[in-house]
């Protein structure tokens, strides 16, 4: 058993979420209820008083968080200790969203300074291309950019792409290749001219299977459309931590744009990773994205636990997860330009916290990171929601709105608004089955047939939601929200003292698959794996039922 299940606060924890009441009662109860259990920092707002909680439950999570050291591993994680302990690594994508005088010192040396020479190498390279100064080769600008690469190096700046939309600037697209299925880049060429268009290869490792192969058949595709050799330099760019493997595939050295070891995947977005948002956007607003994750840095290093965006955000999770049995987590984005960040989180939260064995190696016996899904608001309402309302499943949910939108137009942002805040409601309050018949009253069905359909109509209610709200999505907001995320993350990770920052889970695939891949392209058939991995590789070979 593991010291955390053992805890005076976790027993405590236990016995008293059995005990809360309804939360149509603890609203009924507490009419500051909104005012105490809400918050607002960096251009957010939470409301997390739809929660099932009161003062108690709160004092009782952030006494489990004290425990925990939970300042303390939020102190030593921003300056530059190694607590990514099985890959000895500081784990630092904070400082890619420092200020030019701070110092954060990794591996004995200041980080900052090369930080931002690689934001200076990005601002040059934005706006010549931008500017058309940048020139293909035959002498045109460029009107496409094709970013290939996969988890990381392709979440990231694929959804904030899309959520700062509004702000692209007039002249450029992109587009994103990550799956290794040639479907993905074919139909990305087409309709392409090799002439315009540049590739940004993004690879942490410069070693990832997908991203090699989508390059290699980019770059036979540039050549089969009339450049030479010498072309590739003016279409082909890289970002990498690892230059010479880069330089060694064919990489001009001067198209290599850096990153770090204490950078992971997940969390890269701030770097040079971010290139294709850069170039989309503008060097200025992707410097406001930067701003907006440093100012909730800036928060979650220097508020109290009580009122700290994030790590309330994690508690909560922790408390639906570990006291409640939850297993999964909703985020529902009322914002179309949103719409892709459920998959943004669920990467950076189930990547970082699917773990089961804490940092010393000890098996936990206590749940970790759940299933992270969602979409996008209204759509969900008439697809999923009526799992979160009458399902049997407690599932947790976080609905995102900004106030203003992008597009106003006619009543369709009221609506939008009134679905958001109507959902939180109904998951809230449930309707009883006394509400459900009153409701059939005037039906024409008998009273046997208004029982039978009011049981069918009676929702529990209590169900969980937060409400994040900001003005207007904008870089500086998005950028508040990703790092929010972020240290949620984090946090919970501290909770259950595992590694948030490794994923050896994704490793044993990628060796078998390669292990596959030489046993399909062999000379016989398989009959050295189980027999189901036998027969699918041999009915591959075959290529037909
Ligand atoms: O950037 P790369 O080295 O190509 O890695 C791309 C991705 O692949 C790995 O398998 C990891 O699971 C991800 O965390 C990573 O972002």
């Amino acid at each position: 058993m593991t010291t955390l299940t053992q805890s005076t606060t976790w027993k405590a924890l236990q016995a008293h979420t059995s005990q809360l009441p309804h939360m149509r009662e603890l609203f009924a109860q507490n009419p500051q209820r909104f005012e105490q259990m809400s918050v607002k920092a960096c251009g957010l707002f939470l409301d997390y008083s739809k929660n099932r909680i009161n003062n108690d439950t709160l004092e009782l999570l952030f006494a489990l968080a004290k425990e925990a050291n939970l300042a303390d591993k939020i102190a030593a994680m921003f300056k530059g200790d190694v607590i990514n302990n099985t890959e000895q690594r500081s784990v630092l994508h904070t400082a890619l969203r420092s200020k030019p005088n701070q110092q954060i010192i990794a591996e004995g040396a200041n980080i900052v300074p090369e930080v931002q020479q690689t934001l200076a190498k990005m601002a040059g390279f934005v706006e010549s291309v931008q500017s058309g100064q940048w020139k293909g080769y035959t002498g045109k600008a460029i009107t496409d950019v094709v970013s290939i690469g996969i988890g990381g190096s392709f979440l990231g700046p694929k959804i904030v792409s899309q959520a700062l939309r509004p702000y692209w600037q007039a002249g450029l697209n992109c587009h994103f290749v990550a799956n290794v299925d040639a479907t993905s880049i074919c139909e990305k060429l087409k309709g392409l001219n090799a002439e315009t268009t540049l590739f940004v290869m993004s690879s942490k490792s410069f070693g990832t299977q997908e991203t090699l192969t989508n390059t290699l058949s980019a770059k036979e595709w540039f050549l089969a459309q009339g450049a030479s050799q010498q072309d590739i330099a003016k279409h082909f760019v890289a970002v990498t931590s690892n230059v010479a493997k880069a330089t060694e595939f064919g990489m001009d050295a001067n198209n290599i744009f850096p990153m770090w070891d204490w950078v992971g995947g997940r969390y890269s977005l701030w770097s040079a990773i971010g290139l294709p948002i850069a170039l989309l956007v503008g060097m200025d607003n992707f410097k406001a994205l930067l701003d907006g994750a440093h100012q909730m840095d800036e928060h979650f290093a220097h508020t109290p636990l009580e009122q700290n965006m994030p790590v309330i955000m994690a508690m909560l999770s922790v408390l639906y997860g570990n006291f409640h049995g939850a297993q999964s987590h909703v985020i529902l984005a009322y914002d179309h330009y949103l719409r892709g960040l459920p998959a943004y989180f669920q990467q950076l939260d189930m990547e970082s916290n699917g773990k089961s064995v804490t940092l010393d190696g000890t098996d936990v016996d206590y749940s970790t990171g759940p299933v992270i899904w969602g979409g996008e608001g209204t759509n969900g309402q008439h697809a999923y929601h009526q799992l979160l309302h009458q399902g049997t499943a407690l599932i947790p949910a976080d609905f995102i709105m900004p106030l203003q939108s992008h597009n106003p137009l006619g009543e369709h942002h009221d609506q939008l608004a009134s679905n958001c805040f109507g959902q939180t409601q109904a998951l809230m309050q449930g309707r009883t089955y006394d509400e459900a018949l009153a409701e059939l009253n005037h039906s024409k069905l008998n009273e046997q047939e208004k029982s039978l359909i009011a049981k069918h109509k009676v929702m529990p209610g209590n169900k969980p939601s937060n409400t994040l709200l900001m003005d207007k999505l904008t870089p500086t907001t998005l950028g508040a929200l990703i790092a929010l995320y972020e240290h949620r993350t984090f946090v919970q990770g501290a909770i259950w003292q595992i590694n948030s920052f490794d994923q050896w889970g994704v490793e044993l695939g990628k060796q078998l698959g390669n292990d596959v891949l030489a046993r399909i392209g062999a000379d016989k058939d398989a009959t050295e794996l189980d027999s189901s991995s036998n027969a699918l590789i041999n009915l591959y070979r075959k290529g037909q039922l």
